[in-house]
């Protein structure tokens, strides 16, 4: 049986039962499907993809066309899951224009529900332009991976009470202009429950603790298929890494050894047909 598409109103209902929102990054096909079959609530193609799929040291370097392909191969597995197409670097900061033309085209050419954009006050003028274009959007505070060289690195945010009442407004704000979902990056639980208690929409974490109405995790953090790096806030449910390198250490082995490929893993031919090429051969 296939679940009913989850939609916004499915995620403000399950926010007003006080039921957890589960949520996960993911980027291809394959993973789609598992994670559709595992009835997560959202799939959020990352521009994460940059680290966790191509190899770079950021997010900076990922562009709109490398988005538009992998949200498209996510949402072609998941068509019931809510998909998020996340918008990449300088797809969104140069113009409000610029902005809901590229977050058009992953609706348009991925079929997302939704889109994702990091900032606060700075970027409420483009929220509303896009959801205005009635493009749903999901906003992203805290630690925010395109502005790390401002942050000074990957960094935990709104650590001192400053810095936490600011991230309190620039939610509030996200909110009034239309932002049917608020993302916290690596902030304290304390910070992350009075704004989960403030606001109307969902609020998912990722490191911002247990107050929130949903979780997030990066798949291939959660995994074991990524271990560059580990941030504080992964929990690790699998060792996918072990797997495959079992996998491949003993295909090699097998190789080596003429133990692979055995018969059943060859196509026959009728006996009468080879000695008719053996005389062929013969000339
Ligand atoms: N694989 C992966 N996982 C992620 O969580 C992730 C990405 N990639 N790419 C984009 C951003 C970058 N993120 C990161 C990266 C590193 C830390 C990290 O190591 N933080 C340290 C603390 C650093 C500090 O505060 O000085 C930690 O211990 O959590 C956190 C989030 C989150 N996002
Ligand atoms: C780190 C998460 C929140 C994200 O934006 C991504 O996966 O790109
Ligand atoms: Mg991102």
């Amino acid at each position: 049986m296939t679940r009913a598409k989850v939609t916004i109103p499915y995620l403000m209902d399950k926010k007003a039962k006080h039921e957890q929102i589960s949520m996960m990054t993911c980027y291809d096909y394959p993973m789609a499907l598992l994670q559709e079959q595992a009835g997560i609530d959202i799939i959020l193609c990352g521009d994460s993809l940059g680290m966790t799929v191509y190899g770079y040291d950021g997010t900076l370097p990922v562009t709109m066309d490398m988005m538009v392909v992998h949200s498209a191969a996510v949402k072609r597995g998941a068509p019931t899951a809510f998909v998020i197409g996340d918008m990449p670097f300088l797809s969104y900061q140069v113009s409000p224009q610029e902005a809901v033309r590229n977050a058009g085209r992953l609706m348009q050419e991925a079929n997302v529900d939704c889109i994702k954009l990091e900032g606060g006050t700075v970027m409420a003028e483009t929220v509303k332009c896009i959801v205005n274009a009635g493009i749903p959007v999901m906003g992203h505070l805290g630690l925010t991976p395109q502005s790390t060289s401002a942050l000074g690195g990957f960094k935990a945010q709104g650590r001192s009470a400053e810095a936490a009442y600011r991230i309190i407004e620039d939610a509030a704000l996200l909110e009034a202009v239309g932002a049917c979902s608020i993302l916290l990056e690596a902030i304290p639980p304390e910070v992350a429950k009075i704004i989960t208690a403030k606001s109307k929409v969902p609020v998912i974490s990722i490191g911002a603790g247990i107050h929130c109405d949903g979780q997030l995790l990066i798949v291939h953090d959660m995994l074991g298929f990524f271990d560059r790096f580990v941030p504080k806030f992964v929990k690790k449910y699998a060792n996918v890494n072990g797997v495959i390198l079992a996998a491949l250490n003993q295909y090699k082995d097998e190789v080596e050894k003429g133990v692979f490929p055995a018969k059943e893993h060859c196509y026959g031919m009728p006996a009468e047909e080879i000695s008719k090429l053996s005389d062929m051969m013969k000339g």
